[in-house]
């Protein structure tokens, strides 16, 4: 919790704090940025989690809102020192329309950038996204690329194309005065895969090993490495952002930093059995047990029932021709960026990031 003999000044705002992600920001800006006076919570759903957090020594104000809304959002981000935006429609599933996605991740962007700008708000950490990059298209493999690797970044899917445009209004608006007149700062954080205690995914995958008898099959060969991140640490990178974003603008602003950990570089299904494995599940063949091609003839047929159960229903299955490509290639990151810009380093192990995320699968146990 905040040291009291340090002076708390500061207002941060957390679009999207209701969030996997945004969850752990707020709970780590509670616990480690002891200049916090106060902290405003801004989501179109309120967890009854904050509640607790109401009684600590920063003021917590808890917003309902909507990012596309620009009147809303302006009013939260007035008289905040520095602004974190997780707010997001993660959504590579079909479950809500390209226009949405758009509206949400773009417009919402916009419209936070517009209100810092009007409100005189200098500070912006927007939550990019590894797929900003990719995998593209081609499903080119990303081996343990930086920043400044060459890479051909080409989407069609409606989220990665929403969180590339999102991240270019972000980094463009990077020196544009504010109310007051001074220059607005900013910078983009993109996480590989997140997982950890809220991962709603990991969730899944334990819930569906269940319900076969404690099996997973393979569908995707052990070679293809995943890039993923323990949750707290993407937080606390967020924290350390915001705080050394002011004392360093010259070098941060407009800047963009993978996030990264000590977590292995495995395939998808292999690095969730660090996790489900230990709750009692298998993953059962050493190599896929389907055929490529199969699962990408059901994959297309997934498609196809999402498109004709759409008047009747919400058919939005894990496997679908992108989800399919993006498991299926090879995407790892491996950079000191953030260690040389802004000295971070990762607060939780990969010993205690797979502790603590087995131990949330455990309780998770029961509420499918
Ligand atoms: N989960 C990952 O693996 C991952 C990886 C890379 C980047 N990201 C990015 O991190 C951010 C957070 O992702 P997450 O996994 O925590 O997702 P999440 O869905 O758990 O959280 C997003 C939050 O945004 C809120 N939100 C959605 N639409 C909103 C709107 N119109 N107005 C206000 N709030 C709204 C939701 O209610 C939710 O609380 C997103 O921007 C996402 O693109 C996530
Ligand atoms: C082929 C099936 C058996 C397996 C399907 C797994 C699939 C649902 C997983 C694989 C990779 C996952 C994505 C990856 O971890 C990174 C991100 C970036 C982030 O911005 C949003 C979430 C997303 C797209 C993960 C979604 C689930 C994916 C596609």
């Amino acid at each position: 919790m905040a040291n009291s003999a340090q002076t708390q000044e500061l207002v941060y705002l957390v679009t999207g704090g209701c969030g996997f992600l945004g969850e752990h920001v707020v709970r780590m800006l509670l616990q480690r940025e002891p200049r916090l006076r106060e902290l405003r919570i801004f989501d179109l759903h309120l967890g009854p989690w904050l509640e607790e957090l109401k009684t600590g020594p920063v003021q917590v104000t808890a917003i309902q809102g909507d990012v596309t809304q620009a009147h809303e959002v302006a009013a939260a981000v007035a008289g905040a020192h520095v602004v974190i935006h997780t707010a997001g429609l993660v959504d590579v599933f079909g479950k809500t329309s390209p226009e949405t996605i758009h509206e949400v991740n773009v417009q919402g962007t916009q419209n936070v950038i517009e209100a810092c700008v009007q409100t005189g708000t200098r500070f912006l950490i927007y939550t990019s996204s590894m797929e900003v990059v990719g995998p593209n298209i081609k499903g080119q493999p990303f081996y343990r690329g930086n920043e400044n690797t060459p890479y051909e970044a080409v989407h069609r899917h409606p989220y990665p194309c929403s969180k590339a445009l999102a991240e270019r209004l972000v980094l463009e608006a990077n020196g544009r005065e504010v109310l007051g007149g001074l220059p607005l700062v900013t910078c983009a954080l993109r996480p590989t895969g997140i997982y950890g205690e809220g991962h709603q995914i990991m969730k899944d995958f334990y819930h569906q090993g269940l319900r076969l008898g404690g099996r997973l099959f393979r569908a995707i060969p052990a070679s293809v490495e995943h890039g993923r991140v323990y949750v707290g640490n993407v937080a606390w990178m967020h924290v350390l952002v915001a705080r050394e974003l002011e004392h360093r603008a010259a070098l941060m602003g407009g800047q963009v930093y993978f996030c990264y950990d000590n977590s292995p570089y495995k395939s998808y299904e292999d690095f969730n059995m660090e996790f489900l494995g230990p709750c009692g599940l298998r993953l059962v063949g050493t190599r896929p047990l389907m055929p490529y091609w199969l699962l990408v003839l059901l994959a297309a047929l997934n498609t196809l029932l999402q498109w004709l159960l759409r008047p009747l229903l919400l058919y939005a299955p894990l496997l679908n021709p992108y989800t399919l490509a993006v498991a299926n290639t090879t995407f790892t990151v491996s950079t000191d960026k953030a260690r040389r810009h802004f000295g971070y380093e990762p607060l939780f192990s990969w010993e205690e990031s797979r502790t603590r995320t087995i131990r949330w699968v455990r309780t998770a146990e029961g509420s499918a």
